[in-house]
């Protein structure tokens, strides 16, 4: 029953509520510039309505409308409104929060309404018919102000369970006040995938109206039961960016449009979107400031990173046998992760990634993955530490690792004051070039001040290990094994203000293991910048 006569009665709608339902996460606090920012990017990325939050709610939501449609070019979305049905026992033209809806400019608006009757009982404290006029006021008087309608129907999965004529008649009287789409919403994210397509079925064929999907994840099953309502005849999906949401999330947009357009083979972006999907994944990420999730699907950094042997053979003769899709038709990239679940195929293939072709000699490669073996058992990790490893495979291809400087001893002080504080001091003895360099450092702990000394032994030598940075430390303490004392292993991410990369180092101290992954790092940013390797 499509009231919209721009668009076809077969139109799919890609509906996403990151701003609203996304909003509802616990820790996620966006202000009206985060808003605006997170609006372009989806609009960029191709969705058909954004839901921007709620006018009236609270005055970020307010200024976030008003701003939106003076501040952004809306190129393929438009923007919807969302707020609730009038009040028990008033008009809707005169309810001030349906009134904030009209006010917010927005040419879509979503109204959320009761359709389970425990609902309607408890919580609004009304009668069922009153909850069917308050549907049917609210629909009418916002289709007389022009606006195009989705109403969300809240519990509608619960509801149809208990009572589903109830259920049945919410839904007539949301399509017969107007509303162009009618959305079933899973609240409470208990369902699973064969109940919604029964559901979603069964409305469809008792109703004709148009239907839409809005699942959270609290069973794990938002995208699967989206997808199962698609199966049912539901054209229009709300989902949120890596699927943020109330409680444990909403239904993730990322994995429901790859799979629209990559394997129900239907177009629902523009041309060209869904390459830059993981690009945008992370954009979003960026802003909400929540770090993105590794292992998301299509857009995780690990999504397409390969690490059992056997994989790797296999995809060493076809990539596709052992992926779903080619990474890069969703803007993301295939790696291979060496570990002592390494067999030669990986070892092989990461040499390939790093610009080595060892197809030829096999021995060599059979060393490199042994060694890799060995390490792994003294407590190494490569799988994170990427430059490690080429220092590793360098030593290996070229007879001897690069290296810029030799150690001659290094030691690190933590002196205890009286007044509780806490003074750090490193001192490096360092031959490089031919010289001898003693430097010092003092920092605010021990691994910071030896950090600090190997800079200002090195810096004057070579200049370009000014830009490099220390990002991210990490220390994990390993059990010993088989009446062993426990071994302590770092990792640590460097950057030089663009690239990044990662190296590990272990030792029977914290000190000792961040004194090799420290050399690690600087050795390998200055075999990136293209210095010549020059020992001690
Ligand atoms: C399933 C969902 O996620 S729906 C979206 C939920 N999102 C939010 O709640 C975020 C924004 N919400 C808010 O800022 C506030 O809750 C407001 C401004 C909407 C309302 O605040 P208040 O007026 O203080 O009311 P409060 O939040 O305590 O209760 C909600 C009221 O709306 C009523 N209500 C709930 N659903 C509906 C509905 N579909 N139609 C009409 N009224 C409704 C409740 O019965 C309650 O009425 P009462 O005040 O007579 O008890
Ligand atoms: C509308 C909505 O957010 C829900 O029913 O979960």
């Amino acid at each position: 029953m499509t009231t919209n006569p721009t668009e076809p009665d077969d139109a799919f709608h890609v509906f996403d509520t990151t701003l609203r339902d996304g909003a509802q996460r616990e820790g996620i606090n966006l202000t009206v510039a985060d808003k605006l920012s997170i609006a372009r990017y989806l609009d960029e990325f191709g969705v058909g309505f954004i839901e921007g939050g709620w006018p009236g709610a609270n005055p970020r939501d307010t200024e976030f409308f008003a701003r939106a449609s003076q501040e952004i070019d809306f190129r393929h979305a438009q923007l919807v409104a969302f707020g609730s049905t009038r009040r028990a026992g008033a008009k809707a033209a005169q309810d001030p929060q349906v009134k904030g809806l009209v006010e917010s400019g927005a040419p879509v608006v979503t109204v959320v309404a009761k359709s389970h009757d425990r609902h309607v009982e408890l919580a609004l404290r009304t009668t069922l018919e009153e909850n069917l006029e308050m549907i049917r006021d609210t629909v009418s008087y916002l289709r007389e102000q022009g606006r195009r309608v989705f109403v969300d129907c809240e519990h509608f999965f619960d509801g149809y369970r208990a009572n589903p004529q109830y259920a049945l008649t919410v839904v007539r009287t949301a399509a017969g006040a107007g509303a162009d789409v009618v959305v079933l919403c899973d609240t409470n994210g208990g369902m699973l995938p064969a109940q919604v397509l029964d559901v979603v079925s069964a409305v469809r064929r008792e109703t004709g109206a148009r239907l839409g999907i809005h699942a959270q994840d609290d069973s794990g099953c938002a995208v699967a039961n989206t997808l199962a309502a698609v199966d049912g005849g539901a054209t229009h999906v709300q989902c949120t960016a890596n699927g943020y949401g109330e409680r444990v999330g909403n239904c993730n947009l990322f994995p429901v449009v790859a799979a629209l357009e990559l394997k129900y083979d239907r177009r629902v972006l523009p041309a060209g979107a869904l390459a830059e999907m993981t690009r945008i994944s992370h954009a979003v990420a960026e802003v909400v400031n929540l770090a993105p999730s590794t292992h998301q699907p299509y857009v995780g950094v690990s999504a397409f990173a390969h690490k059992g042997g056997l994989h790797a053979s296999a995809i060493k003769v076809d990539p596709d046998l052992y992926q779903h899709i080619d990474p890069a038709v969703v803007g993301n990239t295939m790696r291979m992760l060496v570990s002592d679940m390494a067999g030669r195929a990986s070892v092989e293939l990461k040499g390939k990634e790093l610009g080595f072709d060892l197809s030829a000699d096999r021995d060599l490669v059979g060393r490199v993955v042994a060694r890799v073996k060995e390490r792994e058992l003294q407590g190494y990790s490569y799988e994170a530490a990427d430059a490690s490893f080429e220092l590793m495979l360098r030593a290996e291809v070229e007879g001897s690792a690069p290296s810029y400087f030799r150690t001659e001893s290094w030691r690190a002080i933590v002196e205890d004051r009286p007044d509780g504080s806490h003074a750090n001091e490193a001192t490096v003895k360092l031959w490089a070039k031919g010289e001898r360099i003693v430097a010092t450092g003092e920092g605010n702990g021990p691994v910071n001040a030896l950090d600090l000394a190997l800079r200002a032994g090195l810096e004057r030598i070579y200049p370009q290990l000014t830009s490099f940075q220390l990002t991210d430390y990490k220390v994990r303490i390993l059990e010993g094994r088989h009446g062993t004392e426990s071994t302590t292993r770092v990792l640590i991410t460097t950057s030089d203000g663009g690239a990044e990369w990662s190296t590990v180092g272990v030792g029977e101290n914290v000190i000792a293991a961040s004194w090799y992954a420290l050399a690690d790092a600087y050795t390998y940013g200055l075999l990136r910048a293209g210095v010549e390797p020059a020992d001690g």
